[in-house]
Formats: C-alpha cells, structure tokens, sequence
C-alpha cells in the first residue's frame, strides 16, 4: 500500500473542499484543538484520513492508530520529516535548527543526539536528582505557606497550576544553565519565555501575505524583533557564563547550554553562534515546561476527583515507606522507591491517556511524494498531523474510554505491560511515536512519578467545600483545564 512510483495518478485523502461556514482564511487561525470536533464528523464522513485545505497548504491528519504505526513506525523513514517554517517562526527557531523544527536529515540528528546521549541517558538524569530534591521542597513550602495564610477560620483553597509551572521551569533552567541561576534571573526568563507563547497566533498573522503584512503589520514585525532580541539579551549572557567557568568546572555538572559550546555543524563545519544556542536552550525550556505542568495539573484533578484513587496511591507508598530499612526521611517519596510503585505509574499513564498535553503531535512531513492506503501524501505544501487525544480514546482498545481508571495498565488491564515507544502496536501516543517521538518520555515519567507521588504523600487534596471538579478543557499552549484546579491541602505530618 506504500510506493512512491506513479503517485500522480492517485488522489489526495478525501475530504471537504471547503467547510461550511469557515473560509480557509479564519480555518488557519483556528488552533488545532478547535478543529478536534470538525475532524471528528469528518472522520465519520471521509474515514480515519482526510485532508483540510489551509491557506495554499494541505493538512492531512490521521486519526487511527493501526494508521498511525502504519505511517510512523513502519514507514518511519518518510514520514519524519518537518514542514517548511513560515516567515515568522524562522526568526525564532534560527531557520529550522532547533530539533522540533529541523528537517529530517544532518541537523536534526546532530542536535536529537546531542540532547538524547548528554543529557538524557540514565546517569545523567541521575546526576539532576538533588535538583529535584530541591526544586520538591520548595513547591512543598510554597503550596503549605500559600495554604496557610488564609484569614478566615475555613482552609484556603489555592489555585495550584502556577505553582506546578513554575516548579518545572525552575527544573529545567536547572538543567539548561546550572543550579546558580538566581530567583530573579528565572523570572526573567520566563517572562520573556512567555511573551512568546502568548503571542505565538499574532505573530502568525504576519505569514499571510507576508509582503502586504510587513507594510500594514510593521508595528507588529518590529514586536515580533524586539521578542527575539529581548530573548537574546536574557539567554546569552546565561551561556557565557558557562562558557567562562572552564572546562573542568563544566564537566563536573554538566548542564544542556554546556553540551552546546561543543557541537559542530556537520555540513558547514563550524561551531554553533549563540543566536543558534539560544534557539535550543529556549527550545529546551520550552518542550518541557507546560507539557509536564498540564500533565501533573489534570493528574491532581483526578486524584482530588477520585479520592478512593488517592487513598490507594498514599496506601502502596506506605508499604514501601515501611519495607525501607533502617526508616530515614519518611517524609520524601525517594527516587529509587519510584519502581517500586506500580499503581503510582498506572495512574500517571492513564492521566496521560486521559488527558494527553498535547492532542495532536507536532505537523510532520514527508520526504518524499508518496502512496499511503492509496492515497497521494504530497511532500510539498503539505503537513500530516496524527490525532493523540482521539487514539487514547479509542473504543476498541479502551473499555469506556472516558472514564478514569488506573487499574487498566496492571495485570489483567487493557494497558497492562504498556509499550511507550508504540513500536510494537500503538495503543495511545502522547509522547508521539518513531523517529520523532519525544526524546525526554523517560525524564517526563520520572518528573511526573516523583512529583505526584511526593505532593499526595505530603498533603490530603481535597476540593474547596461543596467544590465540584470540573475536567472541562481549554486550549493555550497544551490543552488546559478550563478552569484551573482549586484545592484545600491538608498536611499529613
Ligand atoms: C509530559 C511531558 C511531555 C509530553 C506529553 C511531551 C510530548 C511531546 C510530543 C507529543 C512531541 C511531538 C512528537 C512528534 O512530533 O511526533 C514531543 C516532541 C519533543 N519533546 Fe516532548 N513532551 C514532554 C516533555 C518534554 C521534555 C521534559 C522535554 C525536554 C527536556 C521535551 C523535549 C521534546 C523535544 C526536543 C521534541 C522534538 C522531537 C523531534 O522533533 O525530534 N519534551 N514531545
């Protein structure tokens, strides 16, 4: 069903010509998360792959798992490439280096491999583990101080979602620079960090037309600049200071802006100019911050939804906690203990199926014209997006997939002995799955399974009295709870 031979004679997957009611103009500025519900009636139309005209681009997505592997997996070589940045973007990405935008080719594998095998093999992640120690502690004050302060006799409820954010920013600044970044110095970065985010769909803008946009948008080309410069100015200064400290210092904490100073392009045989460096360091904050703070806010609302599932997680943590020889500080969930916790990791897995961060991968490409179940999957002008949510939801793997229920990935479940990497069968993919999955699913895991499991272990999370749970969503960045969690913490020591 796979050949690049001939493709001109076959058509594109099927699907509207246009969309009732929404023009191609307003459909691009549209996030993904809006077209979940209009990609659902298509499938019901077209099938488990269609294709949506956006602008002078054609969006092919697919929504089926077995389609999913089909494409990923077993013709992963074709279908891991990237499209083409608009205007905009390649002022912040250095013109596609970074490793969520590079091409399929040298680039990308230089800088995929430098991340993977200096920073995220097993013993460096160690290394970071009194970086988590730390960073656990002071997300435990500020959630007990925060609780406390209330005026009036009832507990306080707070909010916890800026918290969570924060705490996993700190991390991987950490990581990127070194643990001597200063309180001041991470609220810089994220501010700026942010603004870029934010603005993110009004830079967009500027890619229509981008001739007639410069003229009459020039005010926001210059922002747009000014961003990127402002970015500069609080990220270089950062990895100079690495760069000052000397090798050996360096090499005795190794942080992801070192391993920088060190690469070489492969095809133009030069180092890397710090533009270059802050485009992977802003890239490394980033990929991670939002996806884990999601995560761990939707997992919380369950366990505060589901308080039978929370007793259940602060019971097997008592029993390792007792199994511990010679006792120690019973009051931190240990690193090594996290293998220990089987139903701990269920039920992070099934937050991530649940509520996935991210509902769609980011838009592939292929690298080459091809054939795929008979269709025409072009290499120009086109992206190919894979549907995340959906396949987690899928009805003929999941029993009542909307429900919650950890007790799938063990013995006897549906999930149970789960495969990450989807290699074998793809039964949810929200880390992605083949040669472009996310290089840090291991590192988010363990993130998620210490942080979860010391936060119940710490505090009883209650609903605000009479408060009600609401999983609605909403889309920023990640898709959100629409209205963010509010909780009563109780200290349990
Ligand atoms: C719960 C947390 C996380 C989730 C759910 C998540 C999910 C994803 C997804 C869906 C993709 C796109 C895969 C594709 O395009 O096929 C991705 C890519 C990526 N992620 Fe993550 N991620 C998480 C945490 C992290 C962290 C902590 C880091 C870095 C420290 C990171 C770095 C990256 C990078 C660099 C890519 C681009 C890979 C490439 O294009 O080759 N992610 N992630």
């Amino acid at each position: 069903s796979l050949s690049s031979s001939s493709s001109s004679s076959h058509p594109l997957p099927p699907g509207p010509l246009r969309l009732p009611f929404i023009g191609s103009l307003h459909l691009l500025l549209l996030s993904f998360t809006e077209l979940e519900p209009i990609l659902r009636d298509l499938r019901a139309k077209y099938g488990p792959i269609v294709t949506l005209p956006i602008a002078s681009r054609r969006a092919i997505f697919v929504s089926d798992r077995s389609l999913a592997h089909h494409a990923l997996i077993q013709n992963g070589a074709v279908f891991s490439d990237r499209p083409r940045s608009p205007a905009t973007s390649k002022i912040l990405n250095s013109n596609q280096h970074s490793i969520t935008t590079a091409f399929y080719g040298p680039t990308w594998r230089l800088l995929r491999r430098n991340l993977t095998s200096e920073i995220l093999h097993p013993a460096r992640i160690k290394s970071f583990s009194g970086t988590r120690k730390r960073v656990l502690r002071t997300l435990l004050e500020r959630l007990r101080s925060e609780s406390e302060s209330s005026s009036s006799t009832s507990r306080n409820s707070i909010k916890v979602i800026d918290h969570f954010q924060y705490a996993m920013f700190c991390l991987l600044v950490f990581m990127c620079f070194g643990e001597s970044v200063d309180e001041k110095k991470i609220r810089d970065i994220e501010r700026v960090q942010r603004r870029y985010l934010v603005n993110f769909d009004r830079f967009n803008v500027l890619n229509f037309w981008p001739r007639v946009a410069k003229f009459l948008l020039y005010k926001r080309w210059e922002e747009l600049l000014d961003l990127r410069k402002e970015q500069e100015d609080v990220l270089a200064p950062l990895i100079r200071a690495r760069e000052k400290l000397g090798k050996e210092e360096r090499i005795s904490a190794v942080s992801y802006s070192d391993t920088l100073l060190d690469l070489e392009w492969p095809e133009e045989k030069r180092k890397l100019n710090e533009g270059e460096m802050v485009t992977l360091c802003s890239e490394f904050l980033n990929a991670g911050t939002d996806t884990t703070g999601t995560a761990l806010q939707w997992i919380m609302a369950n366990l505060v939804k589901y308080p039978e599932i929370q007793e259940k997680v602060v019971k097997e943590i008592e029993g390792v906690m007792r199994e511990r020889d010679g006792g120690g500080d019973n009051k931190e969930v240990r690193e090594e203990d996290l293998n220990k916790l089987p139903y701990l990791k269920a039920m992070i897995l099934e937050g991530l199926r649940r509520h996935p961060p991210a509902h769609f991968v980011l838009p592939h490409a292929v690298s080459e014209d091809l054939v795929f179940k008979d269709y025409l999957v072009p290499k120009e002008n086109a992206t190919v997006n894979f549907l995340v949510a959906e396949m987690g939801w899928d009805p003929k793997v999941w029993e009542n997939p909307m429900e919650f229920k950890p007790e799938r990935f063990l013995k006897g479940g549906e999930g149970f002995e789960f495969d990450i990497t989807g290699n074998k069968e793809i039964k949810m993919m929200p880390f992605g799955a083949g040669r472009r999955i996310c290089p840090a699913y291991n590192l988010a895991m363990m993130h998620l399974e210490y942080f979860v499991g010391n936060l119940v272990w710490n505090f009883e999370w209650k609903a605000p009295d009479g408060g009600y749970v609401d999983l609605s969503e909403k889309e920023e960045f990640t898709v959100v709870m629409k209205n963010p969690l509010q909780v009563c913490l109780s200290p349990r020591f």
